[in-house]
């Protein structure tokens, strides 16, 4: 994608969303029911609130999986729902990462890792390195050639982890990350994912039905019945360890 530059001084919006609405069943479900915001880079934004109010809908179409119905989304200042190539867009400006990990069970963890590199330029060698390395950043440097059976769920999401920063992806996009883990394992991923965010400058928006999660981000968007009904900064938490989370 070509993207737009904001003048100087004036933080760039990733994601603007004015508007948005989404319908299911003939317009039986009201998933979206007109949503705006905006998301500059750098930030890590929560989107919460209770089941069913439209949090996963909207992700999806951050990720271009889904076209809203109406609405404007843009990322960085180009129609998001017209973008000439969406899977370009999905494999190369974003990483994903899923509830249920969605790894190849057939597939080491340094062979899934490099799923996404397929679409690239990179040869043989300098996938399985990039793997490798990227496999080490998220402290698995030990499990590269077990299959995903033989991982525990904290280390399957850490795979998926190293996987989505595959194409060195602009914003990260995480729907329930922990939603499968337990405590122990849903701190690390937090915590990694935390990591990710600071040292790489990466736009983190994650999907949480948990507010003591929620709460870990700069800012959260609280979401009900598909509309956004509050949007507001947090103040800092580094880990779910910390008081302010845990009390
Ligand atoms: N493909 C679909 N067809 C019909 N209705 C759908 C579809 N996907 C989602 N919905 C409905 O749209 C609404 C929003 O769903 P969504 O999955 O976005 O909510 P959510 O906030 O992510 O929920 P949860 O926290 O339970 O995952 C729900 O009422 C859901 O039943």
């Amino acid at each position: 994608m070509n993207p737009t530059s904001a003048p100087a001084g004036i933080p760039s919006p990733v994601y603007e969303a004015i508007h948005l609405k989404k319908e299911y069943d003939a317009g039986q479900v009201q998933a979206l029911r007109g949503i705006s915001f905006k998301v500059n880079a750098g930030e890590f934004v929560a989107i919460t609130g209770p089941s069913g109010c439209g949090k996963s809908t909207l992700l999806q179409m951050l990720g271009a999986l889904d076209r809203p119905a109406s609405g404007t989304l843009n990322y960085r200042g180009q129609s998001l729902p017209d973008v000439a190539d969406p899977s370009a867009y999905r494999a190369h400006e974003i990483g994903f990462i899923f509830q249920a990990f969605h790894l190849l069970p057939t597939c080491t963890a340094v062979e899934n890792v490099q799923i996404p590199m397929f679409e690239g330029k990179l040869g043989m060698k300098q996938r399985r390195e990039r793997a490798v390395d990227l496999l080490k950043q998220v402290g698995l440097g030990h499990r590269l050639d077990h299959y995903p059976g033989k991982l525990s769920g904290g280390e399957r999401q850490r795979v998926a982890i190293a996987r989505s920063l595959a194409n060195s992806p602009t914003v990260l996009l995480a729907d329930e990350p922990t939603g499968n883990l337990d405590s122990t394992n849903a701190t690390h991923v937090l915590d990694l994912l935390v990591r990710l965010h600071e040292e790489q400058k990466m736009t983190l928006i994650m999907v949480t039905h948990d507010m003591d999660i929620a709460r870990m981000a700069g800012r959260t968007i609280l979401m009900k019945d598909g509309l956004l009904v509050s949007d507001s900064l947090n103040q800092p938490v580094s880990s779910l360890n910390s008081p302010a989370a845990t009390a």
